[in-house]
């Protein structure tokens, strides 16, 4: 078997820990998924569109660490585009890669089907520079390992999506081998005398405080510093809270955990911690509008020593030249305990159990998910009210939860979740998604029917688009009714003669006692996903929402600036 440029792509896949890789077939790409099948290092699994193709790739990249989707020329890949900007917005490396017109049309003058109709075909790749840390075009075989390797590399470093686009006629071109993976991995050293001039002015800045806490944030799993920031709060014994967006990157059952941090609408004790400190260590935050809650709560100035992933900020002077890995590790060995801050216990909101028969509420279902959510759970929560009660669950040790609030593009869940759980089949996944979400990318379902994935899907139907009526109302934020649960039907078709694809399960919750008996059902279901369609009221939502909502949509409302 000739060695091609499409299987020197799928080996260095392979090497970097891909078991699977996402695509839609195209014409532009079918001689690429050839390759990629014949190479064999990586399952090839199929989506129902190239938007939920890119955001399953982004879903595995959360469990996997990268991942990877194949798509078709210009009509595929600008679906997929949004895939990369969540991935950009999100800090995940996902590699797109779009099959691309035969090399000779460029500068022929020809117009190519699938594209805008002119005779440059570049315009993709200007596209995909913006919403990317590295792009190539691959026209010519002799080029191609430099390219592959110069994306793979640098997204793998920057923890940023790439961009590649192969010319149809060169994927099964003849093609050198690749070397060893580790040229691929490999990280600057850090700058020694930077980091100890961050350390010991980081170290004075400790010392002289009093009440110190540590806010986790949002790019500390990319950062991939959880483990060192445990060793850290541990060293330090003082009070640890996380951002909305960090929900579950520091074990709740730590007994330094102080609950979730996001101003007016934190956890009970979480926002006296953080404002009453006197240091605060912020690793890897984030402050947009929504963390924020419409920039009233920035942790920021002469109290905090900030840490972010490639630079620390501190006593009015900054630090680079080091991974905010390295620095955590080498604060933790140095720091003095400082556990003045950590008082009392910390005491998660505990939702009443509702009576059974009454219609079932949020608060109940919410408490039924909770209780569903166990150390090997990864918990999916859509934009929506569905991130506010993630927020406000209190997860056992080794739950995670995944949400997408830098981007918050609604039905990202649901192909996420699909990519996520094909990553890590081990793991259990529940989705809490709204019916407004769920409208945009609910045929995603279906491929979770065809690969038998057992994931549970908690539909909230609460009839239109709760958050943004809470943020600003109007005629526009209200949708038409979908039978929800009567979806797995029309899923379940299978394949004529096969036996496989179809397991989906519908089931509608009304009251606390369905909701329990279809939880129930969904746990017997190990062949295939269980949508449970939750009928609440629509102005049944959390409190924080609709506090969270007034002030984004003041955020929102800021008069023009007089000049
Ligand atoms: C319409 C929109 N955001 C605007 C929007 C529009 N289009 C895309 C792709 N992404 C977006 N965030 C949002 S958050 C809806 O409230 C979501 O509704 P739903 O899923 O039903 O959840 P809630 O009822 O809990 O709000």
């Amino acid at each position: 078997m000739t060695y091609t440029v499409g299987h020197y792509l799928a080996e260095r896949l392979t090497q970097i820990g891909l078991k699977h890789h996402f695509a839609v077939a195209g014409d532009y790409n079918l001689v690429l998924l050839d390759q990629l099948i014949e190479q064999g290092g990586t399952k090839q699994i199929y989506d129902c569109n190239e938007l939920n193709c890119s955001f399953a790739a982004e879903g595995y990249a959360r469990a996997n660490g990268a991942a990877a989707a194949v798509i078709t020329f210009s009509v595929g890949a600008i679906s997929a585009m949004n895939g990369l900007g969540g991935a950009y917005a999100e800090n995940l490396p996902i590699l797109v890669i779009s099959g691309a017109p035969n090399s000779n049309d460029h500068g022929s003058g020809h117009v190519l089907h699938h594209t805008i109709g002119t005779t440059e075909y570049s315009y993709q790749m200007e596209m995909a520079k913006h919403v990317t840390c590295a792009a190539e075009s691959i026209t010519s075989a002799e080029t191609a390992p430099a390219k592959i390797d110069h994306v793979i590399r640098t997204m793998l470093r920057e923890k940023k999506p790439a961009y590649l686009e192969i010319a149809c006629n060169i994927s099964a071109a003849p093609c050198v081998r690749p070397g060893p993976v580790s040229s691929l991995h490999a990280h600057p050293r850090p700058d020694e005398a930077s980091l100890k001039a961050a350390l010991d002015e980081s170290l004075g800045f400790l010392t002289k405080a009093n009440k110190v806490a540590i806010l986790v944030g949002t790019k500390l799993r990319a950062a991939e510093a959880l483990k060192e920031t445990i060793e850290l709060a541990d060293k330090l014994g003082c009070p640890v809270t996380v951002m909305a967006a960090a929900k579950s990157y520091f074990p709740e059952t730590h007994p330094g955990f102080r609950g979730v941090y996001w101003g007016d609408v934190s956890s009970p004790g979480a926002q006296e911690i953080i404002e009453g400190a006197d240091a605060v260590i912020c690793l890897a935050p984030v402050w947009n509008d929504y963390s924020s809650g419409g920039w009233k709560s920035i942790v920021r100035g002469e109290k905090v020593l900030e840490v972010d992933p490639d630079r620390v900020t501190v006593n009015g002077k900054t630090f680079d030249g080091f991974r905010l890995k390295e620095f955590v590790k080498a604060l933790t060995e140095k720091a003095p305990k400082k556990s003045a801050a950590l008082t009392g216990a910390y005491k998660p909101v505990m939702l009443p159990k509702a009576d059974p028969a009454k219609p079932l509420s949020n608060d109940e279902m919410t408490r039924q998910i909770n209780e569903l959510v166990d150390g090997n759970t990864t918990l999916f929560a859509e934009t929506g009210d569905s991130w506010f009660n993630a927020v406000r669950m209190h997860l056992p040790e080794g739950a995670k939860v995944e949400t997408e609030m830098q981007w918050g593009h609604i039905g990202w869940s649901v192909p996420s979740m699909f990519g996520n759980a094909t990553a890590s089949p081990e793991r259990k996944h529940v989705l809490m998604v709204g019916d407004g979400s769920f409208q945009l990318t609910a045929q995603e379902v279906a491929q979770m029917v065809r690969y038998e994935l057992p994931v549970i899907i908690f539909l909230v139907n609460n009839h239109g688009y709760v958050i943004e009526i809470a943020i600003h109302d109007g005629p526009y934020n209200y949708i038409q009714n979908w039978d929800y649960a009567a979806l797995m039907q029309c899923f379940n078709q299978g394949v004529p003669g096969e036996e496989s694809g179809k397991y989906g399960l519908g089931l509608h919750a009304t009251t606390g006692a369905e909701l329990a008996e279809a939880i129930a059902k969904a746990k017997k279901n190990t062949r295939g996903p269980t949508l449970i369609e939750c009928k609440l009221d629509r102005t049944d939502c959390t409190k924080t929402l609709v506090e969270w909502g007034k002030a984004v949509a003041a955020a929102n409302s800021r008069k023009p600036q007089s000049v």
